[in-house]
């Protein structure tokens, strides 16, 4: 589920429809799994109240506010925190292929490890914890040698909208893993989900 790429100031002049804003937060990372998986980078998302995975973020009404302050306050709503969102850091914008007459504006964040381990405490006492937001998670972006354990298993998950593809295509362009990879995982995660299908 991709949805249609558009530019953001031509979602901005489509009439009726709503617009959600997200943000992807991430930093590299020198830490080892088990003292010996390299991490490489820490990325944020949420597993929302409906038991969806999705990113941090949430509805914006471009007549009353910018797109990026507007994700600015659903981000302190939350996690707890202060974070400027710049329009340099605004990645995507997509109409989504559902729910309908919506689109999907998508940011990324670099921060630095030690500011990303605050938003991850800070969001546990946010006013939405446990309720619209039942915890922050990271992604592991590594493969086990099983070959789906890590990034493969996460992606077999669910995710809300277009976030599933949002994961990917910031993943690719940021360059936080080759495209090999990236083909790779999301190849064992059809399989994952084939095989807990029966
Ligand atoms: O992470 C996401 N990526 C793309 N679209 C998303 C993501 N999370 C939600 N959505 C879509 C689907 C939802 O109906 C709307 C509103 O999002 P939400 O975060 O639930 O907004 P509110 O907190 O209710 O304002 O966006």
């Amino acid at each position: 589920m991709a949805g249609q790429e558009i530019s953001k100031e031509e979602s901005l002049s489509l009439k009726g429809y709503r617009h959600a804003c997200h943000i992807m937060l991430y930093a590299d990372t020198d830490a080892k799994l088990f003292g010996k998986i390299p991490i490489k980078h820490i990325v944020l998302m949420q597993m929302r109240f409906d038991g969806l995975l999705g990113f941090p973020g949430g509805l914006v009404n471009p007549a009353e506010e910018s797109l990026e302050s507007g994700l600015s306050r659903e981000l302190w709503e939350e996690m707890g925190v202060a974070l400027n969102v710049a329009p340099e850091d605004h990645c995507s914008s997509c109409v989504a292929p559902s729910p309908p007459q919506l689109v999907t504006h998508f940011y990324t964040k670099k921060m630095k490890e030690e500011d990303v381990r605050e938003v991850e405490k800070a969001a546990v006492t946010a006013p939405d914890h446990g309720l619209e937001v039942m915890g922050m998670v990271r992604v592991p972006l590594y493969c086990l040698r099983s070959g789906e354990g890590g990034f493969p298993a996460f992606l077999s998950h669910s995710f809300i909208s277009n976030s599933r593809s949002q994961l990917l295509s910031a993943l690719r362009a940021l360059g936080l893993l080759s495209w090999a990879a990236l083909d790779a995982a999301v190849t064992q995660a059809d399989q994952i989900r084939q095989s807990t299908q029966q």
